[in-house]
C-alpha cells in the first residue's frame, strides 16, 4: 500500500507519540476490503491518568495567553490542515471507508473551518459591564478547564476539530477519545496542532472503547465531556458526569423526518432526500430517513428517485468516481441488513435496493422502501446505514404531527415552493437543526445539536462558547458598606 497508515503510535500525549503495547490490541479494518490496515492499542488506565495529567498541567499556561495568540496557532492549523486536504481525505477514507469524493470535500475542510471560524472569534471573547448607580459589574468569561470529547465513527477529523476548536479557543485543553472504530484521523489532528504551535499537553488523544471514555469522564480532573455517539451511549455518559456536576455537551441519534410536499421541485426533493439518506452511505446522525411524502406527488418521486439511484456508482471509495462506499464495519452492516429484513418482515414494500454486495468489503445496496407506516421498526429506530424509508400522508397538520412522534428531534427538512408554509411546519417541529428546500448542511457558523432524546447544548457557532466556558461575576462597590450590625 503506497499509503502508510499505521501511525507513529497510538497515543499522542504531551505533544508526542506514545504507546503502550500492555494495552488491548485494536486492529483497524479498512471497510473497503475488510484487511487490517494498522494496529494500535487501547490506552491502559495509566496512560489516561498521563494524558489527563498533562491536560491539567498545560491548560493553566495556555488560558494565561491571550485570546489572539491561541486564535492564530489554530488559524494556523486550520491553513495546515487545507494544504494537506489530499492526505487527509484519503485516511479519511481508509479510516471511515467513506468515499474520497465526501472526505475531501467535507471532512479535513470542515474540521478546518471549524479551527478557522473558532480561532477568529478567540480574541472577542470578553465579559461585560454591568453598571449598577455607581456600583457596577464585571463579568470574566473563564475557560472550564480539562475537557473530554469522545468521537463516534462517521466524521473522525470533523467531530475531533468540532469539539477541540471551541474548547481551545477558550482557554480548555482537551483529551480525546475517537471512536475505536476509526482511531486514525483524531491522530493526524493533534500532529498538526503542535507542529501550528499548540504547547504540549493542550490537545491529547488516547485511544480505547467504552471503559477508557469511562474513566475519563470519572475522573475529578475533568470538567466538561463531550460526546458524539448514540442514544444508549449518551444516557450512561450523561448519568456518569451528572453524578460530578460536569458540564456535558450531548450530540446523539436521531430518526429525522423530512417532508415533501406536492409543491416541491421534483428534482430538488429528490435530491433532499438522497442527500438525507445515502451521503455518507447513510452514516450521519442528522439523516432525514422517515421521508413523508405528500400523496400527489409520490409516483413522480419515487419514480425520479429509482432514475437517480441508478446512477449512483458503488466502489471502492479511493476512487474519485465513486460515489457510495461501503458500511464502516461488518457489524453495521449486519445491523442495517436486520433493519432491511424486518422492513420486509413488517410489510414495507422495497423498491430499491435491500442486498449485500458481494465481496470482502462491507458493502451494501442503497435501499428504499414505499409504504411505510409510523408504527414500522424501520420508521422508529434509527438504522443508521443507507436505508430511506417513504411515508404516505394527506396533509400539513398531518405531517407535523407524525414528524413529531418520535423520541429524537436532531434534524427536519421540509421541500416546498410555498415559502410560509416551509416556515410554518419547521416552527412547529421539534428539532434542532432543520432544512428548508436543502438537507444536511453543516456549516460551522450554524449551531448544530439536538433536542429530546438527540442531545443536549450545541456545537459550532457562536453559542458553542457557551458550553466551553463560564462567566464569572465580579460585583464592585465603590461606597461604604452598610452591614445590619
Ligand atoms: N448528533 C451528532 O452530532 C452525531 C454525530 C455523529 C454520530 N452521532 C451518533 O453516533 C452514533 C453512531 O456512532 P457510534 O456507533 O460510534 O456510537 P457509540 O455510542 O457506540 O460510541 C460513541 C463513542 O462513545 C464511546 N463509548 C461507548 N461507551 C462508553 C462509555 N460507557 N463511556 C464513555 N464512552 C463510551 C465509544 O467508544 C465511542 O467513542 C449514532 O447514533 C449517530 O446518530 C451523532
Ligand atoms: O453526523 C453528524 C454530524 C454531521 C452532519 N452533517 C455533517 N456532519
Amino acid at each position: 500500500m503506497a499509503y502508510e497508515t499505521q501511525p507513529t503510535a497510538s497515543h499522542f500525549i504531551n505533544g508526542t507519540y506514545v504507546d503502550d503495547i500492555a494495552g488491548t490490541s485494536l486492529p483497524v479494518i479498512y471497510p473497503a476490503t475488510g484487511k487490517v490496515i494498522a494496529t494500535l492499542h487501547e490506552a491502559t488506565p495509566a496512560l489516561v491518568d498521563q494524558a489527563l495529567a498533562a491536560a491539567a498541567a498545560a491548560q493553566i499556561e495556555w488560558a494565561k495567553m491571550t485570546g489572539r495568540e491561541r486564535g492564530r496557532i489554530l488559524t494556523d492549523a486550520a491553513r495546515l490542515i487545507r494544504k494537506r486536504n489530499h492526505d487527509l481525505s484519503v485516511l479519511e477514507t481508509y479510516d471511515t471507508g467513506k468515499p474520497y469524493q465526501e472526505t475531501s470535500v467535507a471532512d479535513a475542510s470542515s474540521a478546518a473551518d471549524a479551527l478557522e471560524y473558532f480561532g477568529g472569534l478567540a480574541a472577542s471573547l470578553t465579559g461585560e459591564h454591568i453598571q449598577l448607580g455607581e456600583d457596577w459589574v464585571y463579568t470574566v468569561r473563564e475557560p472550564l478547564g480539562v475537557c473530554v470529547g469522545i468521537g463516534a465513527w462517521n466524521y473522525p477529523t470533523q467531530i475531533a476539530c468540532w469539539k477541540a476548536a471551541p474548547a481551545l479557543a477558550c482557554g480548555n485543553a482537551m483529551v480525546f477519545k475517537p471512536s475505536e472504530t476509526t482511531p486514525l484521523s483524531a491522530l493526524k489532528v493533534a500532529e498538526i496542532l503542535v507542529e501550528a504551535g499548540l504547547p504540549a499537553g493542550v490537545f491529547n488523544v488516547v485511544q480505547g472503547t467504552g471503559p477508557v471514555g469511562a474513566q475519563l469522564i470519572g475522573d475529578p480532573r475533568v470538567a466538561k465531556v463531550s460526546l458524539t455517539g448514540s442514544v444508549p451511549t449518551g444516557r450512561k455518559v450523561y448519568a456518569a458526569a451528572a453524578s460530578n456536576m460536569k458540564h456535558v455537551t450531548m450530540e446523539l441519534g436521531g430518526k429525522s423526518p423530512l417532508v415533501i410536499f406536492d409543491d416541491a421541485d421534483l428534482d430538488n426533493a429528490v435530491g433532499g432526500a438522497i442527500l438525507a439518506n445515502f451521503y455518507s452511505t447513510g452514516q450521519v446522525c442528522s439523516n432525514g430517513t422517515r421521508v413523508f411524502v405528500q400523496k400527489g406527488i409520490k409516483d413522480a418521486f419515487l419514480a425520479r428517485l429509482a432514475e437517480r439511484l441508478k446512477t449512483a456508482t458503488i466502489g471502492d471509495p479511493q476512487d474519485p468516481n465513486t460515489i457510495i462506499g461501503p458500511m464502516v464495519s461488518a457489524r453495521q452492516r449486519e445491523i442495517v441488513e436486520g433493519y432491511i429484513a424486518k422492513g420486509i418482515e413488517e410489510g414495507a414494500r422495497l423498491v430499491a435496493g435491500g442486498k449485500r454486495i458481494d465481496g470482502d468489503g462491507f458493502f451494501i445496496e442503497p435501499t428504499i422502501f414505499a409504504d411505510v407506516t409510523d408504527n414500522m421498526t424501520i420508521a422508529k429506530e434509527e438504522i443508521f446505514g443507507p436505508v430511506m424509508a417513504v411515508l404516505d400522508f394527506e396533509d400539513e397538520a398531518e405531517a407535523i404531527a407524525r414528524a413529531n412522534a418520535t423520541e429524537f428531534g436532531l434534524s427536519a427538512g421540509v421541500f416546498t415552493r410555498d415559502i410560509s408554509r416551509a416556515h410554518r411546519v419547521i416552527g412547529q417541529i421539534k428539532a434542532g437543526s432543520c432544512f428548508i428546500n436543502s438537507y444536511n448542511d453543516a456549516p460551522v457558523e450554524a449551531p448544530f445539536g439536538g433536542s429530546k432524546m438527540s442531545g443536549v447544548g450545541r456545537e459550532n457557532s457562536k453559542t458553542a462558547i457557551n458550553h466551553y466556558s463560564q462567566l464569572k461575576s465580579v460585583y464592585v462597590r465603590m461606597g461604604d458598606v452598610e452591614a445590619p450590625f
